[in-house]
């Protein structure tokens, strides 16, 4: 994959990060019923981070759990001919709950379908949400995120790829061409 360039520095994700947590908290008028799912590698980070973004404005921490939906999307056995089925339980009760999934790029829309169904077999929540860091465009499902850090029109041949600290040390967000 050859390099092509840096279009999110550490400045800009947290700059991001906070405006998705004031959004998150007008469009709920509050942080009541709100919970946020990090999905799996890098949602799970994020999540946190928009956990302690919102906990500074509001001066109080919603639940934060996740999900590994690797079993769950439906291209699986596309990847592998026996998959392994990994559990996906959340630890977080949410009937009734507003579920904000959070997730580093939106593409195709297949991660968020796979998610919004481990959710449904969990529980019957009130609304979920989606906040993701980039929407790079190209989906395949009727799928669009509520709160968006970046929307960064992409070509089908280029890949956007995410760091973050706490997984690969360092923040940013760059485009490849494959
Ligand atoms: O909208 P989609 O087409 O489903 O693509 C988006 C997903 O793809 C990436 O995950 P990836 O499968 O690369 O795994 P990773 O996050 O563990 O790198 C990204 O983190 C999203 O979860
Ligand atoms: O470009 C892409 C497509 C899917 N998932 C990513 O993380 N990047």
């Amino acid at each position: 994959m050859e390099f092509k360039a840096k279009i999110m520095d550490n400045k800009a994700i947290d700059r991001s990060l906070m405006r998705l947590a004031h959004e998150i908290i007008e469009r709920n008028r509050g942080i009541e019923k709100v919970v946020l799912v990090g999905i799996k590698s890098r949602g799970i980070p994020l999540a946190n981070r928009i956990c302690d973004k919102i906990a500074l404005i509001e001066n109080q921490r919603v639940p934060v759990d996740q999900l590994d939906i690797t079993m769950y999307r439906d291209d699986l056995t596309l990847k592998s001919d026996r998959p392994e089925v990994k559990e996906s339980a959340l630890n977080i009760p949410i009937d009734g709950k507003t579920i904000i999934l959070v997730d580093d790029v939106i593409y195709t829309g297949r991660t968020v379908r796979a998610a919004m169904d481990a959710l449904m077999q969990q529980g019957r929540p009130s609304q979920i949400q989606l906040a993701v860091l980039v929407d790079r465009g190209h989906r395949e499902l009727p799928i669009r995120p509520d709160f968006v850090g970046k929307n960064v029109p992409t070509s089908s041949k280029e890949n956007v790829k995410v760091k973050i600290v706490e997984i690969d040390g360092m923040d940013e967000v760059c485009i490849y061409q494959k």
